[in-house]
């Protein structure tokens, strides 16, 4: 465990760990050393010149004092060591997300990351404040203890020795008892943690459907409760033997050194005051093991947080280009792509070419692969077959900032974090003026968002931007990519309706931001497909239909019913708001 947490804080920053692990072990053999001095102090004492008792008392105090001091540094390099892994950590994890491609942020990956830079990281930072010590304790004391019995007599110190693979065995046995069902109680309160956040998102849901009160919606949960009190139960009932078995053996350790003692004693081979002091080490011999017992379950869940954290520090990079090659204009072009989500095919030679500057639109039915084609392009994912070009050149030879400084992503799911409107809008370009920023704000028709909110500019729009409407964050979405300036703009139109003050303010704002780009544009509505230079229809992850509006209507094909339906749709939809 302790050669996985170096791996994982990186070696750069296992020093600090490496030397509290140090001053760990010192004191533990300190310890061992201070423990054994109580037998020729207490020899001396029911000896017959308890006089000569004063030297092994200096002694003894000496190396109680060089523990505290070993312990004291412990303590220290335990506290830095802990505050160092909490920042490396989050460093490493924080780098390496940023070197992760885009398409491995899907939203429960996203949750999971939360965990683990929350729980997790605190679970490893534990490890070398409440863990390392108890644990280095329990095997270097122990071990100096016997090692020291020798030098007193080495028959007793032999009835020691010969019990510490029984102990072992027994602790393992005992481990292997709970490890299971402890996994399962970790695993099923992980499910109950989950089914409390469904609970409280699925409200609005259940009241609309008229299913209130305390019992509606709570299966699951129930399920979940159930299943977290079971896995509990079992951990009891399967841990209780492997408990108590190894209290047994550890007294029974003692037993024996207290058998083996009295016999020698009887024998005469031993004199009583010796036996004595040979029987309060060994009751300290025993203590730091039987310690080792409760130990276990905290072990188990630092490991699994440093199993956690591994796993995500060694998934696979966005793959950088060693030579990397500069785009040559701003056109795109696939050519024979193939792509599949975890082996289930979504696209199959899919070859198109958006020329530079030009408009195409991506229409097909939903789960056609219509978002897919679109982010093969700033490398959400690597293809499987084929290639994609930006300029002329494939994206996995051009250097990941060049690919995406000429690229600017308008998706539906538009996430704004905890910050001004301004502060949103300026990760388009950090280096942006004030004063160009709010232009593009004015550009957007954000300005008029801005004039409705509490403190003007300065309001915080919530984490997710929960203070703005679906339009209105999708306006700040544009500000931001008309900031950017990519020539590239890749577009998935609002599928939700928006209400016509927010549809024409959108439409004016994207019509800023597209013009004169290259433009992919997921279509929804029947101005945009109409007005772009060719339309894409895509089907089960092929090009079914290619060409212009009118091509494609004289056609008579898929496309030709699509257009026939969408309408008919767009006017009962327009019907229903006149209603
Ligand atoms: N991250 C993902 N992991 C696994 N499968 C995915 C992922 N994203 C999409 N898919 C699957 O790939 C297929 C194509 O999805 P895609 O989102 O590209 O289609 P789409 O045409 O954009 O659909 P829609 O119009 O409904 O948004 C679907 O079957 C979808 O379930």
């Amino acid at each position: 465990m302790i050669r996985q947490l170096l791996k994982v804080v990186g070696p750069e920053h296992g020093r600090p760990v490496r030397r509290m692990l140090a001053a760990l072990a010192v004191g533990a053999v300190l310890q061992g050393i201070a423990f054994a001095l109580l037998v020729p102090v207490l020899q001396a004492l029911f000896g017959s010149d308890p006089d000569s008792v004063w030297p092994w008392i200096w002694v003894l105090l000496g190396v109680s004092f060089l523990y505290c001091v070993a312990y004291y540094d412990s303590l220290r390099t335990g506290f830095q060591a802990g505050a160092t892994l909490s920042r490396s950590l989050h460093h490493r994890i924080g780098d390496q997300v940023a070197t992760l491609p885009l398409g491995w942020f899907a939203p429960e990956r996203v949750g999971q990351l939360g965990q683990l830079a929350t729980k997790s990281v605190m679970d490893i930072m534990g490890v070398p404040a409440h863990l390392l010590r108890p644990l280095v304790t329990s095997y270097l004391t122990p071990a100096t203890v016997v090692a020291l019995m020798y030098v007193f007599d080495w028959r007793l110190a032999l009835a020691a020795t010969l019990t510490v693979p029984v102990i072992v065995l027994v602790y393992r046995w005992s481990a292997g008892l709970t490890r299971k069902a402890d996994e399962a109680r970790t695993a099923a309160h992980a499910v109950t943690g989950g089914r409390v956040v469904e609970f409280a998102q699925l409200q609005p849901v259940l009241r609309v459907f008229g299913r209130s009160g305390p019992s509606a919606g709570t299966r699951g949960l129930d399920d979940a409760l159930h299943t977290q009190y079971e896995t509990s139960r079992r951990v009891l009932v399967t841990g209780v033997p492997g408990l108590i078995s190894f209290a047994l053996v550890v007294q029974a350790a003692f037993s024996v050194i207290l058998v083996s003692g009295t016999y020698l004693a009887l024998d005469g081979s031993l004199d009583v005051a010796k036996l004595l002091a040979i029987l309060v080490l060994a009751a300290r011999f025993t203590e730091p093991i039987a310690e080792t017992a409760v130990l276990g379950s905290t072990l188990r869940t630092a490991r699994s947080a440093l199993d956690r954290v591994s796993a995500l520090l060694e998934e696979p990079a966005l793959p950088r280009p060693d030579d990397p090659r500069v785009p040559d204009g701003n056109g795109v072009e696939f050519e024979n792509v193939a792509f599949s989500y975890d082996g289930t095919p979504v696209l199959c030679g899919v070859s198109l070419t958006m020329s530079e500057g030009t408009m195409t639109a991506l229409v097909g039915p939903s789960g056609s692969g219509k978002t897919t084609v679109s982010k093969l392009i700033p490398r959400f994912w690597d293809v499987d077959a084929g290639v994609v070009r930006v300029g002329g050149v494939d994206v996995r030879d051009i250097d990941p900032e060049v690919l995406m400084s000429r690229i600017s992503v308008v998706f539906q799911d538009v996430y704004l974090f905890e910050g001004t409107i301004l502060d949103n809008i300026r990760v388009g370009r950090p280096t942006a003026s004030d004063a160009e920023v709010r232009e593009v704000a004015r550009l957007a028709r954000v300005e008029e968002i801005v004039h409705r909110l509490p403190d003007g500019w300065d309001t915080k729009v919530g984490e997710g931007g929960a203070l703005l409407s679906g339009g209105e964050r999708q306006r700040v979405s544009i500000a931001r990519a008309i900031l950017k300036d990519a020539p590239i703009v890749l577009l998935d139109e609002a599928t939700a309706s928006l209400d016509p003050e927010n549809e024409q303010a959108v439409q004016e704002a994207l019509s800023v931001l597209t013009a004169g780009r290259t433009l992919l544009v997921i279509a929804h509505r029947l101005q945009t497909v109409a007005a772009a230079d060719q339309i894409l229809l895509l089907d089960e992850g092929k090009i079914a239909e290619h060409g212009t509006h009118d091509q494609l209507v004289a056609a008579d094909g898929r496309y030709a019913a699509f257009w026939t339906e969408r309408n008919r749709a767009k006017r009962w939809s327009l019907a229903g708001r006149h209603s």
